[in-house]
């Protein structure tokens, strides 16, 4: 394939991607995220491979600053720290590493944003679990029909398509504007 055509392709689901449901539950989303923020408690995010990057990237935006100076937001990446997911993953279950940061770090009240192109993680639907019975608000951002995930989201961002590379650039476009929007909420 040519770029040209990769890159035509990447614009075509962007287009297909945005719908009006879309833009309902993005919305609803953003404000489960915006109130909890606004109110102290913590936006814990997660996500393995690339979207463990992604994890990084949305709580590097939202920690420092993303567009505007603002004071700082208490996002908090799971997928990050080295120590803690060698030395759990190694001792016990790679299943269970997010869990384990969502027992150390949930409060109710907060956000648990959960991301898996396909759906079917099992640490990120174990962190949703946790998350949940913690009493947080749950987001998945995902892929086409969420898999798993779907039953475990209280907001489920599906980006229509089955092809992980694909639906993490348009993950990249989704996350950029919601932190973008949860800046402006929480200036
Ligand atoms: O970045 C990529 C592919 O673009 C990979 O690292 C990818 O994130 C990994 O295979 C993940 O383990 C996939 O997990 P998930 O999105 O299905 O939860
Ligand atoms: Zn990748």
């Amino acid at each position: 394939m040519s770029l040209s055509a990769h890159l035509a392709t990447a614009a075509a689901l962007i287009q297909r991607t945005a719908t009006p449901a879309l833009d309902t539950v993005v919305e609803a989303a953003i404000t489960a995220m915006s109130d909890a923020l606004r109110g102290g408690r913590p936006l814990l995010v997660c996500g393995n491979g690339g979207s463990a990057s992604d994890a990084m990237h949305i709580t590097g935006e939202l920690v420092g600053r993303f567009l505007k100076e603002r004071r700082a937001l208490k996002a908090i990446c799971l997928s990050s720290n080295s120590a803690v997911l060698t030395a759990w993953a190694n001792d016990y279950d790679y299943a269970t590493v997010f869990s384990r940061q969502v027992e150390a770090y949930a409060e109710p009240g907060g956000v648990l944003l959960g991301i898996s192109t396909s759906g079917n993680s099992a640490n990120v639907l174990n962190a949703l679990t946790a998350a949940r019975a913690a009493g947080m608000a749950t987001v998945g951002l995902t892929g086409d029909g969420g898999g798993k995930m779907a039953a475990l989201c209280d907001h489920l961002i599906a980006v229509p398509s089955r092809h992980t590379p694909d639906i993490q650039q348009v993950h990249l476009c989704l996350y950029h504007y919601i932190c973008e929007m949860i800046e402006m909420r929480c200036a």
